[in-house]
């Protein structure tokens, strides 16, 4: 069979999805908004779960959860993406807030991905996406991320590559930027192992890094956040280059030629360069009121170095975690309930050359995986099928409860010795190998390993896997030294010293507030896991397997072999049998009965599709997982059968009126078609619409009209007007506050294409009027927290409407791909008249706030002139930025903190670099 044709199966329920390594025409936009079924493909399981999430498929609305699993490289996190893009096409319910969803990947992605050799964008961390809705619409939305690869900022093995967000950095900033952050030639940082990419990759990071700036605008990170984000990525890239050698006495030194990254790093970090220096060549520690120095050796200097790269970059992760769930967090009452889709994509089993303690922690996790699936697909069906009598021959899977057991056993489990292991500081981790060896050598999950490495062998339910057990105690303490949390904590940087009196919670969250926790890394990640799991076994879930082809990572290329040990392992043969003979979907009487639906009828619609082979005990009914599906759509039948005869006969109750038999009749020839909404033509209608009904309503409302106009007025003088107004005037295209239909008698005879922006009249904001084929669409533009400008549905953040408007004379917007051409002027009333036109005085009367009045250079305000003048050149504090039209703004442009530290500080490194490349070529 061709390639293409079985990318998806499903083993009933369950999706099994094969990645092909190249784009397919699959998940285009037509095949997303298709009404008709679709065949085993990733968005009929969004659907399956959207549906379910509202009670449509035969049960109440109920969470819901989708678990995404396989092995690294087998396509989850593109899964994922699709299934996340279907569910918010599903719900459209015209709010930005969905595409500050769809914004969130490719965010975490760049910090949270790297290159491995399984996989070219490797998930270095394990997400659970919650998305919150109310009726049909999302609501909100929160990330938990489990476990951050973070010794991959210091070390990256053969054939890999630091996480995404370095690359794409140094790529992406212009020259100025670099400049103000402080970076040189990607190719000088040893954290980059002094290696870059081709013409060609380095082009396709810069267009990231410009998508990853846009995503930050789009779910709404401050402009100074962002700067400071950016400055401790080149404060860490910085500290990597900084190198030691011993002085005469015992103390350490930075070496002559690395002082100046030593500098570099202080001015990035907002830290005092000495401050910096004492915590990477000593110790301090309080003993009884005594405080203890203790100088390190040049491997202790060198992993303190490492410990701070690792540990900033782990902190600035989270705090885009929380900042992500706090921006996209519901606005809703307390009282009103959310209902939750979950989705799961955590990094899959690894089994590298060498496998660390990361790889030990991954793939614990995916026996913890492997463990949910077992119990859902085979241990609570067959119990039930016992409990209730059901005949049924049992079939046996590969259970990896064992090998849980082998990990979490109390007091004598892997993770318990581990951390009994890691309170002893003298304890090594040779020693804590050798416990392993002595407790477990009988196990049939456990090998012992003869070398003089501690190493030791595992046997998961995917493989064998030997891991080095060389860095485990330090690792699994993972304790910051005081002093350095120190030295972070007093950052003039705000984002640091946040960051850094933030502490992280038992299930591996950033918490704001200091509170004293004491558990080890893999301790922690048990936990959090354990919390993620029971979130998991109280939703409905839905399971996507991925199946990796090949190992070259080719498409069109099928190694049988390969495929098939993941089917075994993934317990996918019995999954076969299982949902072949049984009955996945097993309501209570009272779940079933609880359809807004009478009995008789659920009777009828089982009849009528000749719903065969389910069966029933004394409490509930076990149904094929086809069943379900069938059932929904007789429902869904029935229903609009329903509503035909209460349009036409007027009647509440549907049930009162008619019989089963009249049902058959009705449901063959029910068919309404339900208008769909768009995206534009927005809330205004209904605005004016209610505007026009409140006219009715008298003076109160008038005068309610009247305030917001104030308002919103009040609104565009203090904090718009300086952004619209160039040159001293308005943009040609800015009307102020007019209506929806003086806007649309504007347009009358303009061409297709013509546009104006308005002031909104009962809301801080503003609607682009557009000129299409055959009518006139109102967009509106939203205004984000962060004061950037986007169009409802659009996924691109502008900085100014000036900035909106140049981008949409390039780029149509949805969904008709419509395109601005020429700007509807403001009417002169005397044209061809000397003199100031009374449109536009009233224009500048009402929204230029007082003092800047006319359009004339000269009456311009003192700050505009000053700044046209010319470019300025940036300083810290004092800077000026230009916007798309070439013009500055008088506000500051955000800036690092210690900027003038750093630009001398990179003086210093490029002069010392000069000096030895002279020295060099002499
Ligand atoms: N549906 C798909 N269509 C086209 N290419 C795909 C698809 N799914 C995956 N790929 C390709 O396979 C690569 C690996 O996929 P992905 O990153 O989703 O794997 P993963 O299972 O999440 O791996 P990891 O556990 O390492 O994060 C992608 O970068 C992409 O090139």
């Amino acid at each position: 069979m061709p390639f293409d044709l079985w990318k998806f199966t499903y083993i009933g329920d369950i999706l099994v999805a094969i990645n092909p390594f190249k784009y397919l025409p699959f998940y285009e936009k037509e095949v997303s908004t298709s009404t008709t079924k679709l065949p085993p493909h990733i968005f009929a399981v969004a659907d399956r779960a959207y549906q379910s999430m509202l009670g449509r498929l035969s049960t109440g609305p109920q969470n819901q959860c989708i678990v995404i699993s396989g092995e690294s490289g087998a396509g989850k996190t593109e899964s994922t993406k699709l299934l996340l893009r279907q569910i918010m096409e599903l719900c459209k319910a015209n709010s930005q807030l969905e595409q500050q969803i769809l914004q969130v990947n490719p965010l975490l992605e760049a910090f949270g991905n790297a290159q491995t050799v399984m996989n070219d964008n490797s998930s270095r961390f394990g997400k659970y996406i919650q998305l919150r809705f109310h009726n049909s619409s999302v609501k909100g939305a929160k990330i938990n991320e489990y476990l951050l690869e973070k010794s991959r900022v210091v070390h990256q093995d053969e054939g890999e590559r630091n996480f995404h967000i370095f690359y794409c950095m140094l790529a992406g900033i212009s020259p100025d930027d670099k400049e103000m952050y402080g970076l040189l030639d990607p190719t000088q940082y040893r954290y980059l192992n002094g290696r870059y990419g081709s013409e060609d990759t380095v082009r396709t990071w810069g267009e990231k890094y410009r998508y990853l700036c846009n995503a930050m605008d789009m779910v709404g990170f401050e402009e100074q956040e962002k700067v400071d984000m950016m400055t401790i990525l080149a404060g860490i890239l910085s500290l990597g280059n900084i190198m030691f050698e011993p002085t005469e006495t015992d103390a350490l030194k930075v070496t002559e030629k690395s002082m100046g990254w030593l500098k570099a790093t202080a001015g990035q970090f907002g830290v005092q360069e000495e401050e910096l220096l004492r915590s990477l060549i000593c110790t301090l520690s309080v003993t009884r009121g005594e405080a203890i120095r203790r100088l390190h050796n040049q491997q202790q200097a060198e992993d303190a170095r490492d410990s701070i790269a690792k540990v900033a970059y782990g902190r600035v992760f989270g705090w885009i975690v929380s900042k992500v769930n706090e921006l996209l967090a519901p606005n809703v009452d307390l009282d009103i309930e959310l209902n939750e889709i979950g989705i799961l994509d955590i990094f899959g089993f690894e089994n590298f050359a060498v496998n660390r303690f990361e790889q030990l922690c991954i793939n614990l996790a995916n026996e913890q995986l492997q463990y949910f699936f077992n119990h859902h697909i085979f241990l609570m069906e067959q119990n039930e099928y016992k409990q209730e009598g059901i005949e049924w021959e049992t079939i046996a899977f590969k259970d990896n409860k064992p090998i849980l057991d082998l990990f979490l056993t109390k007091p004598i489990g892997i993770l318990s010795l581990l951390d009994e292991q890691s309170a002893f500081p003298q304890a090594s981790d040779r020693d804590f190998v050798d416990k392993l060896n002595s407790k477990f050598k009988s196990s049939p999950h456990y090998e012992v390993v003869r070398s003089h490495s501690p190493l030791f062998t595992v046997v998961h339910y995917a493989g064998k896997v030997q891991y080095n057990g060389g860095g485990f105690l330090e690792k699994n303490r993972d304790t910051i030294p005081a002093s350095i949390r120190g030295l972070l904590i007093n950052s003039v940087t705000p984002l640091l010293s946040v960051l850094f009196s933030a502490t992280i919670s038992r299930t591996g969250t950033l918490m704001p507030r200091k509170a004293k926790v004491n558990h080890k890394i893999l301790m922690s990640v048990f936990h959090s896991l354990a919390v993620l799991m029971e979130k998991m076994f109280a939703a409905s879930p839905h399971f996507v397997r991925c199946i990796k082809p090949n190992g070259s990572k080719l498409p069109d290329l099928v190694d049988n072999k390969m495929i098939m040990d993941q089917l075994r392992y993934n317990g996918l043969l019995e999954t076969i049998r299982i949902r072949r003979d049984g009955f996945s979907w097993r309501p209570s009487f009272t779940e079933f009965a609880q359809r807004e639906i009478k009995g008789e009828y659920f009777i009828y619609c089982i009849s009528e599709i000749h719903l065969l082979s389910f069966s029933f005990s004394s409490s509930r009914l076990f149904f094929k997982y086809w069943h379900q599906e069938e059932l929904a759509r007789q429902l869904e039948r029935l229903g609009k059968a329903a509503l035909v005869i209460q349009k036409s006969k007027g009647h509440s109750d549907i049930w009162d009126i008619i019989s089963v038999s009249q049902w058959r009749l009705l449901t063959l020839s029910a068919s309404l078609c339900l208008p769909q909404a768009t995206p534009f033509d927005n809330l205004e209608v209904h605005m004016e619409l209610a505007e026009l009904i409140g006219q009715a309503g008298g003076e109160a409302r008038a005068k309610e009209k009247s305030i917001k106009r104030r308002n919103t007025i009040r609104w565009f003088k203090e904090t718009q007007a300086r952004k619209v107004v160039r040159n001293g005037a308005f943009p040609c295209w800015f009307h102020g506050m007019i209506s929806r239909r003086q806007a649309e008698d504007l347009m009358t005879d303009r061409p297709v294409g013509c546009f104006l922006i308005r002031v909104g009249q009962s809301r801080e904001g503003y609607t682009l009027t557009y000129r299409g084929e055959n009518r006139c669409r109102h967009y509106m533009i939203e205004m984000q927290s962060n004061g950037k400008y986007v169009i409802l549905g659009e996924d691109k953040a502008h900085a100014s409407l000036t900035d909106l408007v140049q981008h949409h004379c390039q780029v149509g917007i949805k969904p008709f791909n419509e395109l601005l051409t020429v700007p509807c002027g403001q009417v002169r009333t005397n044209p061809g008249m000397a003199g100031p036109d009374p449109v536009h005085l009233k224009l500048q009367r009402l929204f230029m706030p007082s003092g800047q009045s006319s359009s004339l250079e000269a009456q311009r305000p003192p700050v505009l002139r000053r700044i046209s003048d010319g470019r300025h050149h940036a300083e810290a504090g004092g800077a000026r930025v230009r916007d798309g039209e070439g013009e500055s703004h008088p506000k500051s442009r955000p800036f690092p903190r210690l900027y003038p530290s750093i630009r001398l500080a990179m003086r210093e490194i490029q002069q010392i670099q000069q000096v030895r490349g002279i020295e060099g070529g002499d």
